[in-house]
């Protein structure tokens, strides 16, 4: 079973992250890791913490020589922010003296409507918003791209392999219909300010986000995943929690700020009559079965049809908005504005990455559960035998590739 934590404070020495059941041979290094890091931190919109922030990735157990043992992955994301924050972050007593004057630990007793800090306030006992929004933060999300990069190698290693864009940010939003990137497009998305895969859409966004900005608002968005070279049958209908989309809904939902998900055309699938809804079934120009269309985003009843995951994922706007929020001061009673340092105008690309690595561990996790493995080359050989050997029931018999036998699997998948 692939299973994962994370652990950290925004403004603590290290964030960490534990990936416990990737088997052996998936290869890593610590500069996959970077790289998928340095692109969450990309993306029009984003505040000063990410120009001045740096992440310290060290892989700290469970690979040797670029390539996983099956041990747990441990990885470190590290703050180079640190020194700043030492003494107010301090894991250990510090002197109330060292600590007298310092502006970083002034009591945030002014909570943000949309965040964490007042119901964590309560909940856990705290005067102050601090040692919420230390935790509450999205900067932990470092340390799930930093494990989604060792899923992603993963898959990669299968012929899986997952990207994400930028569907709409504010009221804009890609066309219906609007190509879909693929994992050759991903440097083209990176180099887009807002991670979107429609030039023009592009640019209406970088409007809106500079609107925003200048009104002292901030935005929210849509980001979808796609994953291509998923086997069919992952997941299942026979109990609620194996379903793969109820799975890929609750870890995307699991993100901070993400407040709806669709699976394939998902809410615009309720407003269609059922003719226009579906994705009928036919043959191939080679005989095989294959779908019309892929509105259901490759999955039916719970489970990978083997078609292009698509997934998406919807993000309220930035909590910490500049043109400040009524709230009441806790320490006080008083009716005043939230508190507000500076913040992220717009962070839906960030997100999407987050979504992708997401997406990517449940992914991973429904992989080895359906075909288990200690080695990469295990989980290959097991994925190569289940597809030679899935019946591809009503396939053309005139047609190469079956002879028409329902349990006969199609000659392209045999040994
Ligand atoms: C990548 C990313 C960056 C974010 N940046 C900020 C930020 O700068 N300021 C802020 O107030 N919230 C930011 N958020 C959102 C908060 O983390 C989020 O509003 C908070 O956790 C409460 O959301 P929830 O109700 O979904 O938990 C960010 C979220 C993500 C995913
Ligand atoms: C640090 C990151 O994101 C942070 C997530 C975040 C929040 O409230 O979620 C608030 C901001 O931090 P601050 O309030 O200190 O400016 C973001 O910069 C990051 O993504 O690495």
């Amino acid at each position: 079973m692939l299973r994962w934590l994370t652990s950290g404070e925004s403004h603590g020495k290290s964030l960490v992250g534990i990936l416990e059941g990737l088997p052996a041979g998936v290869e890593l290094t610590t500069s996959d890791v970077q790289e998928r890091l340095a692109r969450r931190r990309l993306g029009y919109g984003r505040g000063a913490r990410m120009k001045f922030e740096q992440d310290q990735v060290q892989l700290l157990a469970g690979v040797r020589h670029g390539v996983t043992l099956g041990g747990p992955l441990a990885i470190e994301v590290g703050n180079t922010e640190w020194p700043k924050w030492e003494k107010v972050m301090s894991a250990d007593p510090v002197d109330s003296a060292e600590l007298e004057g310092l502006a970083r630990n002034a009591p945030l007793t002014r909570p943000r409507p949309g965040h964490a800090d007042y119901t964590g306030m309560q909940k856990y006992g705290f005067t102050e918003a601090r040692p919420v929004l230390e935790r509450a933060s999205a900067r932990e999300t470092a340390t799930r791209v930093a494990l989604g990069t060792a899923a992603q190698q993963f898959l990669a290693a299968l012929g899986i392999t997952t990207v994400s864009h930028t569907t709409a940010v504010g009221t804009v939003s890609v066309h219906e219909g609007a190509a879909v990137p693929r994992a050759q497009d991903v440097q083209a998305l990176d180099a887009d300010p807002l991670r979107c895969f429609d030039a023009a859409t592009s640019q209406a966004m970088v409007a809106e986000v500079d609107a925003a900005h200048k009104a002292g608002e901030t935005l929210g968005g849509v980001v979808e995943v796609v994953v291509d070279g998923v086997p069919p049958g992952l997941g299942s209908y026979v109990h609620w929690d194996r379903r793969l989309d109820a799975r890929l809904a609750g870890a995307l939902m699991g993100i901070q700020a993400i407040k709806g998900v669709e699976v394939g055309d998902g809410f615009r699938t309720a407003a269609r009559r059922g003719s226009e809804a579906h994705d009928e079934i036919e043959h191939g120009p080679d005989g095989s079965i294959i779908r019309a269309t892929n509105r259901a985003g490759g999955i039916e009843g719970g489970m990978s049809i083997g078609d292009a995951i698509r997934v998406r994922a919807a993000m309220k706007p930035i909590a910490t908005v500049p043109r400040a929020l009524r709230t009441v001061d806790t320490a006080t009673g008083e009716a005043t504005t939230a508190h507000h340092q500076r913040s992220d105008v717009c962070a839906v690309p960030a997100a999407g990455v987050v979504a992708e690595a997401m997406v990517a561990l449940v992914i991973a996790q429904a992989v080895l559960e359906k075909f288990g493995g200690d080695s990469v080359a295990e989980t290959r050989r097991n994925i190569e035998s289940y597809l030679a050997n899935l019946p591809e029931l009503g396939g053309n018999p005139d047609a190469a590739g079956t002879d028409g036998d329902p349990l006969q699997a199609p000659a392209a998948m045999q040994d």
